[in-house]
């Protein structure tokens, strides 16, 4: 019995058969099988095993990598480490490889060239793999229209109203609204900078305040109330629930698509939770005062000017704390341990920031101009994403390889950001490499290939100038009024990814108050602010000559008369 040339049915049914599941008769169980060939197919395009016969062009099946039914070795490292199978498969296949995963074959791509390539071939429509435990969520529960999981003219549609709520010169209204929820969380940050401090569920709780403040401006409480209100603690658990399954769920065979498996019932239940909790807040936040009604804030602005269908907006709403929730916390608590480990590029960054924003009055404009602290943003040693796919609209040609039109296609970019070719000594932070003083603009250009945290092209994340924004707004606050250090001891946390990169151990960082010494900080700043109390101390002192003459003169006038 030789495997490779089975077809994907017979294996199945064997996999299933060791597996000892039971499905019921076989009679059954073929149309199952079926089902789930049709809906797999649904998910992720047309079988792409044909043969490819061209004589210049090299077959798909010659592409390297692992053979086999199962051909990616998950369980080596465990789910969590699976980034490290990635990193594996580079280092033994090269820039191109073909895995098994599920019904159908997959392509790695480990070269910023190849990416580029398959972005500018993503067609009008892009299409991401939802991940499958959202798609048979989505089903159960009748979202189809969620923007997640939505494809084609239907996702194309709310992307277009999403993005117009999200675009640069929109986004920037919210400024005072994130800057107010930053200095709640300073006012925090020096009454509890204590050992028991809980770094990242701080921060965590500051980024779903801010997220739902922009969002519908309902005032959570997360970090205020923590653990007082027992339906914030529940939201808060469900969505690291969510998040965690949501990547896991790649990996596990979708069971759950036929019926309600453990892991299928534990993410409903979280789910359930999410939406109720989001859908319950929108509705106070939208039958409560009419002050409310005229808030800023991007429930009102759907709801004014009518863009989205109403019986959506609850779920784009709620889709949009939850996409914004965990991913924006990753880069901030990140790149907090990283300056707090490197204390000379956090004084780089202060300077920057004292020089740039010497008043703490935080526009537009000045968020744009600090390029530092945006390169030590984009120098985390590894992305928040382990990558990201798409499924490839027609056949293309890769490194002279046949793509089959269907073919999922991932961009391994975790490995890219380790790879010496790309980067000089990529385990090392080193902010500088992407300042515009580095001469080498198409090596820059590469290197931004590998990144990419927010992805690609016209599918590429519509949050990324909101959560930017707050990144940008809570690194300034905080380095105004902290100097951040970890101990030794917590300078080794470890990596393991649940859709994003958690830390292994806990993240531990001093928050130290500054003495804000702008003398020596800044001279040439300091000088500005030498001149100016100067100028209003002589325009004081000319109003108090004035109203002094003239009382003068109208008690003269008055002793005269
Ligand atoms: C630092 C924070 C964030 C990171 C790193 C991030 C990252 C990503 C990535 C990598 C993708 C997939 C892009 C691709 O396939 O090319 C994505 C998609 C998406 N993100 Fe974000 N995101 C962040 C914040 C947000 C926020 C704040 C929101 C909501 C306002 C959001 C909403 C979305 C949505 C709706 C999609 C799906 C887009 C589509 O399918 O067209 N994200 N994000």
């Amino acid at each position: 019995m030789d495997f490779s040339t089975m077809t994907s049915l017979t294996k199945a049914r064997i996999i299933v058969r060791i597996l000892n599941v039971h499905m019921g008769p076989l009679k059954t169980f073929n149309r199952e099988i079926h089902n789930l060939r049709t809906l797999a197919h649904s998910f992720y395009g047309a079988t792409n095993a044909e043969p490819y016969s061209s004589t210049s062009v090299k077959r798909f099946q010659d592409i390297p990598g692992p053979r086999g039914i199962y051909s990616i070795p998950y369980t080596k490292y465990g789910f969590p480490k699976a980034y490290l199978v990635f990193r594996e498969l580079h280092k033994k296949y090269g820039r191109i490889v073909r895995v098994k995963m599920g019904f159908q074959w997959h392509v790695i791509l480990f070269d910023p060239e190849f990416i580029y390539t398959t972005i500018s071939h993503e067609g009008k429509y892009p299409v991401r793999i939802v991940p499958p435990i959202m798609t048979a969520y989505a089903k159960r529960h009748g979202f189809g229209k969620s923007f997640s999981s939505a494809q084609g003219k239907d996702w194309s549609n709310l992307r277009g109203i999403i993005q117009h709520k999200l675009k640069p010169t929109e986004i920037s209204k919210y400024i005072p609204i994130q800057s107010a929820c930053t200095d709640d969380l300073v006012h925090w940050l020096s009454m509890n900078n204590d050992e028991k401090l809980d770094v990242e569920d701080t921060i965590r709780r500051f980024v779903s305040d801010a997220t739902a403040a922009v969002g519908f401006n309902a005032k959570m409480g997360f970090l205020k109330d923590k653990g007082k209100n027992e339906e914030n603690e529940i939201f808060l658990k469900s969505t690291r629930q969510m998040m965690h399954m949501i990547g896991e769920s790649f990996y596990k065979f979708p069971f759950y698509l036929f019926f309600k498996t453990n892991f299928y019932n534990r993410y409903e239940e979280a789910a359930n939770y999410v939406y109720r909790y989001g859908f319950k807040r929108i509705k106070e936040s939208t039958t409560g005062s009419s002050e409310n009604k005229q808030e800023l804030n991007i429930l009102n602005s759907l709801l004014t000017d009518k863009s989205m269908p109403v019986d959506i907006i609850p779920y784009a709403i709620t889709g949009m704390v939850f996409s914004g929730l965990e991913t924006t916390t990753r880069p901030i608590l990140w790149t907090l341990w990283l300056l707090g480990s490197h204390k000379e590029k956090q004084q780089k960054i202060y300077e920057e920031i004292t020089t740039n924003v010497p008043d703490g009055e935080l526009t537009f404009d000045r968020l744009r101009h600090l390029p530092y602290l945006k390169a030590c943003i984009k120098e985390l040693i590894f992305p928040s994403l382990n990558g990201t796919v798409r499924v490839i609209p027609d056949d293309m040609t890769l490194d002279n390889y046949h793509i089959p039109k269907g073919t999922p296609v991932h961009f391994g970019l975790n490995s890219l950001c380790n790879s010496e070719e790309y980067f000089v000594c990529p385990e090392q932070f080193i902010p500088e490499r992407w300042l515009p003083e580095e001469k080498d603009r198409n090596k820059i250009r590469l290197m931004a290939m590998c990144v990419q945290p927010f992805g690609f092209g016209k599918r590429n994340c519509p949050g990324r100038r909101i959560a930017e924004q707050l990144i940008h707004i809570t690194l300034i606050k905080i380095l105004q009024n902290f100097e951040l250090s970890v101990p030794d001891e917590a300078r080794d946390v470890g990596l393991y990814y649940h859709t994003l990169a958690f830390p292994e151990k806990p993240i531990k960082i001093n928050f130290t108050k500054r003495k804000r010494d702008f003398k020596e900080l800044a001279p040439h700043l300091n000088s500005c602010r030498r001149v100016k109390p100067v100028h209003r101390c002589r325009t004081v002192k000319m109003i108090v000559k004035i109203l002094k003459t003239r009382d003068k003169k109208k008690t003269l006038q008055g002793s005269d008369s």
